[in-house]
């Protein structure tokens, strides 16, 4: 598959998902967007190969965790790259994903928990104080039409901060709870509890609560709109085409 440069034109891009809340929205970006272009729009019951049969570059993927996998296998094996914000991507998958690439060396894939740069930056400030803290707990809010939970934005930061306090040598975060009504300390993610939140009125929030003596820490990132993630959808789409192999999160594209 051709890049942009290669090609001359605006990337032609291909939408998954593209009549659910982020799909119409990413629909949009890339029409509004000069050097990119929408040329196949699909959702639950299209048929996949409206996009290789449109030309599409890049696809972007904002479906559900049930069929992402699906779709990424077969825009693989067509040579198309693929910017996914459908979460649900465990160490496993990624293996998978890595795996099927290594089959096609020319093939890119960005897979990006969180596209708000806001909330990438959240992420980067939550790692660095991580091993300052021997206290955190994360609390993630979203609408409540969300299919997980915890959502991939607290996840992937829970297991940012629990390998940052592993290389800190910082032992288990103290919690001395021994009689709990199943579910009140949250999910245990690498050892950070994350509990979530669900409320009409909400998009997308996140606060890491970090603990030490005398001190608290907060840092929360808020969307209040899914307008929010789509400068940095177009970022990896633009970049995609020159990234083969696996990119996760979007902090290497934003250095
Ligand atoms: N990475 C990010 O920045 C980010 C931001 C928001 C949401 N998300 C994630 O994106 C995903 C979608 O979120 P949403 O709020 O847009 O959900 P949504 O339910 O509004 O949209 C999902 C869409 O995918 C469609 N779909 C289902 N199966 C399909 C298939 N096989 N082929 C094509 N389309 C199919 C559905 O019909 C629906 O229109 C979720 O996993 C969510 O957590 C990620
Ligand atoms: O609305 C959603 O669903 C979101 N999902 C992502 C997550 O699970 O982290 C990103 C924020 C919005």
């Amino acid at each position: 598959m051709t890049d942009e440069r290669e090609m001359g034109g605006p990337i032609r891009v291909g939408v998954l998902g593209a009549r659910g809340r982020m799909g119409a929205e990413v629909c949009k970006a890339v029409d509004a967007a000069a050097d990119t272009t929408l040329v196949a729009a699909v959702d639950q019951g299209d048929e996949l190969a409206a996009v290789a049969d449109a030309g599409a570059q890049v696809v972007v993927d904002f479906t559900t965790p049930g069929v992402v996998m699906d779709n990424l296998r077969w825009c693989i094996e067509q040579g198309i790259h693929a910017v996914v914000g459908t979460t649900g991507f465990t160490e496993q998958r990624l293996d998978q994903v890595r795996d099927w690439l290594a089959g096609k060396p020319g093939v890119g894939v960005v897979i990006a928990p969180n596209f708000g740069i806001g909330a990438v930056l959240m992420m980067q400030f939550a790692a660095r104080a991580a091993r300052h803290f021997e206290s955190v707990e994360i609390i993630e809010q979203h609408h409540p039409r969300k299919l997980d939970a915890p959502s991939g934005t607290a996840t992937h930061t829970a297991r940012l901060i629990a390998a940052a306090r592993a290389e800190a040598g910082l032992g288990p975060v103290p919690d001395a709870t021994a009689d709990e009504v199943a579910g009140a300390r949250g999910a245990d993610i690498d050892g950070v509890r994350v509990h979530a939140v669900r409320a009409t009125g909400l998009v997308a929030h996140q606060e890491v609560l970090f603990g030490t003596t005398g001190e608290t820490l907060t840092i929360r990132h808020d969307s209040y709109d899914r307008v929010s993630f789509m400068p940095g959808v177009l970022v990896a789409v633009r970049a995609v085409g020159n990234r083969p192999g696996l990119t996760v999160g979007l902090d290497p594209l934003l250095d």
